[in-house]
């Protein structure tokens, strides 16, 4: 045990931290944990039953010593005890073949018990609404598909069984003391009245302290993620200090928590250290007495004092586990916290009737009474394609989110051929209506899994013939190893340009007859620019596009224009008639036209 001692810090940090996303309060976690046990019942009894049996085996140790010691005090053959030793031999091989049973029986509940929690953890983030990932941020959300699984894993795996082995041998070793002799076993209890008020002391604060510190933990995650994949706009802004400060006080912040569970520790394990061995003492010193007015025999103190002994380890294991405990406790609070994360859909299995797209009386708040869409009606024609065009932060791009099934309306309806875009199920969703953005993550494996995700079961054929649709394939069969080349993070790195093929690629096979089209050209080069709006032409070939125009030659070429101001769309028409209607689109169009 650890013995460093440490100052009482000033703040409780439990107070300072907060999570973005939802952490489950503790009746949440033991109802969690009691379905968890009840659910792999059957593995947890047989690895009771085992550690049961390797205890009481364990103990006969103690108990033939008391017998051979009473013995010898009555005059005995040294026949009896050699029989005695053999037979005590013959019980630690007992003991040690069933404790490596129970160890072995031991990690497999563990393992199972886990794998089914990551299962359903990962189920859980992986159908997140899009909106509460990008509102919490990626530092919470890796830290707690990192640490907090690990920590978990740490407790499920090794406490857990550690914990009923603890449990088990402390319950038998006082069963039998108390059937040596009862009287004698009254000194085995002189160490709580230490024990039980410094492990209440702790166990009132190390909960609330381990929530803090796991939450530090996100909040250091998150400042080092955010600086890293921003490491450009840092560089370029000169922001090396800022972010040098920010992440100063996140490590500042964990520190205060770690210090604070710290010095819990720090007076909770030198007074278990000191009840220990209380009892040893305590048996012996009262033993003796009892045994010289007779009360006991000298055989019955020695075994006795042999079973306390026994305890302290199982004593010491239960409380460094409750400790781990509370640390898989905070972390399994912040797993299973996702669950909270209320649903902003539930699929159905209604078929559209049509492909058509109708928005009406829209409305959308990204905070509640804070409407950025007010009452938006919209009817898409199929096949035409039309531009979006408008100031900014007039709600373009919501309007466009709202449209390709991303957000519920918080108001009114989205719905293909009557069906409301967010009653279908997702990946329905996406072989209908798909947003365009310019951000395209390559992920990491090989170049034809990344456009597989378009379409699970594309044959090669169908991923060629996608790639040569976008003007790709060229590029990449040139590759080292061709379509089969490793690509992402670490492996071989696309170009800008590159990456915005291969997700046109998969939209491609993914094959949606609507598009959502958000500045999907305007951060590359003009060359680029152009290659990709040959490529894009012939996605967007025979399916209905709406294009949030930057640039208004897009709504120039487009069948109709809307024009979205303050959340509205306040004039609906091809360029030609919105040129003579003379409104906004009207002097937007001068202007530019005189830039
Ligand atoms: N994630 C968000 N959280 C909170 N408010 C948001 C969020 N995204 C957009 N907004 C707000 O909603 C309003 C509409 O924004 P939106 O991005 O839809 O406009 P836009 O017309 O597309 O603008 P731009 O042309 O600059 O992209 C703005 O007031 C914006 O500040």
């Amino acid at each position: 045990m650890s013995d460093t001692q440490v100052s009482e810090p000033v703040t409780d940090p439990a107070v300072a931290a907060s999570a973005k996303l939802p952490v489950a309060d503790a009746q949440a976690v033991k109802a969690e944990s009691l379905r968890l046990i009840r659910h792999h019942r059957g593995g947890l009894i047989r690895v009771v039953l085992l550690y049961v049996g390797s205890a009481a085996a364990g103990l006969v140790g103690p108990f033939i010593l008391g017998q051979v010691v009473d013995a010898v005090v009555a005059g005995t053959t040294s026949g009896f005890i050699a029989a005695m030793s053999l037979l005590m031999l013959g019980f630690l091989v007992v003991q040690a073949v069933l404790r490596k049973l129970a160890v072995r029986a031991g990690m497999i509940f563990g393992e199972t018990v886990f794998a089914e929690l990551r299962e359903d953890f990962m189920a859980q983030v992986t159908s997140l609404p899009l909106s509460t990932v990008e509102k919490a941020g990626t530092g919470d959300l890796v830290s707690r598909t990192t640490n907090d699984v690990d920590s978990v894993s740490h407790t499920v795996r090794f406490g857990v069984p550690q914990v009923v082995v603890s449990v088990v041998t402390i319950i038998i070793t006082l069963a039998a003391a108390i059937l040596t002799s009862p009287l004698l076993s009254i000194a085995l209890l002189v160490g709580v009245p230490l024990l039980y008020p410094a492990t209440r002391w702790y166990l009132k604060r190390s909960s609330a302290g381990y929530k803090a510190e796991r939450e530090s933990y996100a909040v250091v995650n998150g400042s080092i993620t955010e600086t890293i994949e921003g490491a450009r706009t840092v560089d370029a802004l000169g922001l090396g200090g800022l972010r040098r400060n920010r992440i100063d006080e996140a490590l500042t912040g964990s520190f205060a928590a770690e210090r604070y569970t710290l010095w819990l520790r720090s007076v909770l394990f030198p007074a278990a250290d000191t009840a220990f061995w209380l009892p040893v003492a305590g048996v012996l010193l009262w033993g003796g007495w009892l045994a010289s007015v007779d009360l006991v025999t000298p055989g019955a103190v020695a075994t006795v004092a042999l079973f306390a002994v026994r305890l302290i380890d199982p004593v010491d294991l239960l409380i460094m586990w409750t400790d781990e405990i509370q640390v898989g406790a905070a972390s399994l609070a912040r797993i299973i916290g996702i669950k909270n994360v209320p649903a902003d859909r539930t699929a159905t299995d209604v078929q559209p009737s049509s492909d058509d797209i109708t928005v009406s009386g829209a409305r959308y708040a990204y905070r509640p009474g804070h409407d950025v869409l007010h009452g938006v009606d919209l009817q898409l024609r199929r096949g035409e394609r039309l531009a979006m065009v408008g100031p900014s932060g007039a709600g373009k791009s919501t309007l466009g989110r709202l449209i390709a099934g991303i957000h519920p309306p918080t108001g009114g309806s989205v719905t293909v051929g009557g069906v409301p875009l967010v009653d279908r199920p997702l990946d329905a969703l996406r072989r209908e209506v798909a947003l365009v953005t310019q951000e395209h993550h390559v992920f990491v494996g090989s170049l034809a899994d990344n456009i597989r995700l378009g379409k699970a079961d594309a044959t090669s054929t169908e991923i060629e013939k996608a790639l040569d649709d976008v003007g790709a394939l060229g590029w990449a069969r040139a590759l080292p190893e061709g379509l089969d080349t490793e690509v992402g993070s670490g492996a071989y790195e696309v170009t800008p340009a590159q990456a915005q093929e291969v997700a046109l690629a998969r939209l491609v096979l993914a094959d949606p007859h609507t598009l959502v089209l958000d500045e999907a050209t305007s951060l590359i080069d003009p060359q680029a620019a152009r290659d990709l709006e040959r490529s894009l032409s012939a996605v967007l070939e025979g399916r209905t596009v709406v294009a949030i125009a930057h640039r208004l030659h897009t709504a120039h070429d487009a069948d109709r224009v809307a024009v979205v101001e303050n959340g509205n769309i306040t004039e609906l028409g091809s360029h030609d008639e919105l040129l003579a209607l003379g409104g906004s689109y009207a002097s937007l169009w001068r202007s530019w036209r005189t830039e």
